[in-house]
This record gives C-alpha cells, structure tokens and sequence, in this order.
C-alpha cells in the first residue's frame, strides 16, 4: 500500500528488524545532522575525559530522522550498557522507581515517546534527573511516609516526536536538547548508499538520487523506498537505474516529489473542486473521505514543507507550485485568482523545479 511506504513512522515488525541492520553504529557513521553531531561529540568527549556520566540528552524531532539510532550511538560511544523503555509503559510512579532503581551506575537510559509518560512519573524523574535520587511514598493517607533512595548515577536520554508537549520542568532538566532536522537530497542519498552497500545491492548512483528525492527528507522512508526498488529489481531481473525506480515507485503510487495517493486526491481536490481554496479543514476531508485528523496531522505537514500548500486563517489555499505540479492551465489559475499575489510567494522547495 502506497500509505504504508510513506508514513514516516514504523509500520511493521519486519520493518523493526529491517532497520536494526541498517542502523549506523557509532557517530561517524551517522549521515547529517552534522550541527547536532559535533554538539553530541563534544559532550561525551568530556564526559569521557572526567570520567563521569553524559549530561541527560533530549532528542526532538519527527518520526523516522534517527532519534532512537542516536540514543544506541551515545550509549555505544560512552561505552556504556542501554536499557530501553517508553512513556507508553511508564503509567505510575512505581513503574518509573523500578526501572531507576535496577540501573547499574553510568548506565544510559533511554525513554522514547517521553511526553506520554504519567505525570505522576514526570515528578519523579525530576529529582532522580537531579539529584540522583527518588522519593518513595509509603502508605496512604495520614499514615503515608516518604522514603528517600540515592540512584547510581545515569544518563538519560529522552526521545520525542512532540516536544511541545513536555512540561517545562521536565525540559529544563535535559544538559542538552538535540532538534534533528529533515534531511537534504544529497544526505539521503548518502543513506541510501550505506544501506544499499550493507544490503549487498548494486544500484546506479543516479537512481539513489532519484529515490533520494521522493521519500520525504526521512531515512526510514529512504529505506523503505530502497527495499521495494531492491524487490523489483530482483523480479524483473533487469539493471537497478532510474528507470527501475520509476516504474517501481509508479507502482507503489509514489511519484517524484514523494506525494502518495492520499496527499494527491487531497491536492486535487483542493484544486478542482476548491478551485484552488481556501477550503475549510472539515470541508476538504468529507470531500476525500477521510478524518480531518489525519488531514491534519499527516497529510497537510508535508504539503505545507513542500510549498504545495497553506494554511491560512481562511482555510487551506494551494499554492502557485501546486498548480505547476498537477498540471493545471496556467490560464485558469490566474483567472479564478487574479494573478500570482493571491498564493504564498514564498521561495520553496518547489520552486527550484
Ligand atoms: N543519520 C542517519 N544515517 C543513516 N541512517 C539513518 C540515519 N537516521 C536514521 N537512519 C535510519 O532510519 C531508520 C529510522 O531511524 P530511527 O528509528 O532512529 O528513527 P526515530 O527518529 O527513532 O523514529 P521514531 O520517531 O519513529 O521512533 C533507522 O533504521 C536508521 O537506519
Ligand atoms: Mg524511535
């Protein structure tokens, strides 16, 4: 399925395993990013040079740009043991002081989908971020006690797709937070070669950059995208080049910008039955049959990146790039809009096509 190969987060248990082989071990393997690199360098060369444990880390950023890779890395360049948990399993306080007090000293911990830990469990983590040490309470009511326990001391590295959301105590407590970025074509394009080399798969240098344009600025999408140009190279036994991952990507409904099915029938309806909007939220999803949320949350963020889109107070409006990409007659945009000043003019990706 088309929306299977380009939602940015993880879709299946074989994809799980999938990545765990393709996942760069240390940080001069790790593509891009080169800002956060450097900064994640420098605090564990010093870390290593006092002999103490790392600063806690928080690292934000959409899904698929690397964020749990970075959390093994930093364990690995510490040389340090890594125990892995979520927010997800986090419910109680109780949940949080068992796992705090199993961790043996200069151990890392890392919580990925931190803003979805219990808020009873965020309180906790503040002083064991602190001070090393939690406070246990010991029965209820009048009669309950608090019992303090010292830690070894830590690392935390936390992991979140929804930075926002984490309560600002919890984010002042991280030494050092990590916002990673989309990655840029030539980057992607050097993901993939990694993967295609480790994949033990020959394919055309052009044909990495033609996959590298179409998966969204996100390794994973870059990996998924590899594997089913890997599939239909294998099946049609022919060379794996351009043309292969045209027709292979054709065939997935993924076209050259890496807009799927979904994010197409959004656009044209936006266009032809909007004429170009503004169109409201509510409205344009009846129209594709499909929730507002998932308009919302997964659709429209990339067709706004992208410079396809806007969102105004009035509604969403496609932008003069949309209407080059689908083709629609320069004539009629301009007539239903009065010429260019009425979409964003603002320069985009787009733009450079
Ligand atoms: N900088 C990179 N260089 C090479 N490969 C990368 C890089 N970043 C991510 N990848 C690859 O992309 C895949 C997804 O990365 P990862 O699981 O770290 O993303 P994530 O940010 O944790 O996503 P999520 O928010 O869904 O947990 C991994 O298999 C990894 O191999
Ligand atoms: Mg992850």
């Amino acid at each position: 399925m088309s929306d299977d190969l380009t939602t940015p987060e993880l879709e299946s248990e074989s994809e799980l395993a999938f990545e765990g082989a393709l996942r760069p071990r240390s940080l001069g393997e790790f593509v891009g990013q080169a800002k956060v690199r450097g900064q994640l360098q420098l605090l564990l060369t010093a870390a290593r040079m006092q002999e103490r444990t790392a600063d806690h880390i928080l690292l934000a950023g959409p899904p698929g740009l690397g964020k749990t890779t970075l959390a093994m890395i930093v364990a690995n360049e510490s040389g340090r043991p890594l125990r892995l948990s979520s927010g997800p399993a986090i419910q109680h306080a109780g949940d949080l002081a068992a796992l705090l007090s199993s961790l043996t000293p200069g151990e890392v911990l890392f919580i990925d989908e931190i803003h979805r830990m219990a808020r009873s469990a965020e309180e906790m983590l503040y002083l064991a971020m602190e001070d090393f040490r939690i406070d246990i309470m010991v029965g209820k009511g009048a009669g309950a006690t608090s019992i303090p326990l010292d830690l070894a001391p830590f690392t935390l590295v936390g992991a979140t797709t929804r930075s926002g959301l984490l309560p600002n105590p919890l984010r002042d407590r991280f030494g050092f937070t990590a916002h990673l970025e989309f990655y840029d074509e030539k980057e992607l394009a050097q993901v993939l070669a990694r993967a295609a080399t480790m994949l033990d798969f020959e394919v055309d240098r052009e044909a990495l950059a033609e996959i590298a344009g179409r998966c969204r600025g996100t390794p994973r999408i870059a990996n998924r995208l590899l594997r089913r140009v890997r599939d239909y190279a294998l099946v049609h036994g022919g060379r794996a080049d351009v043309e292969a991952v045209r027709a292979a990507l054709e065939l997935y409904d993924v076209d050259e910008l890496g807009l799927d099915r979904l994010d197409r029938s959004v656009m044209q309806a936006i266009l032809e039955r909007f004429e170009g909007g503004p169109v409201g939220l509510n409205t344009l999803a009846v129209s594709v049959g499909e929730e507002a949320e998932t308009i919302e949350s997964v659709v429209e963020p990339f067709l706004v990146r992208i410079g396809l889109l806007s969102r105004t107070p009035r509604g969403r409006v496609a932008t003069a790039a949309a209407w080059r990409h689908f083709g629609m007659p320069e004539g009629l945009h301009e007539r239903l809009h009065g010429g260019r000043q009425a979409v964003s003019q603002q320069p985009t990706l787009m733009d450079d096509l």
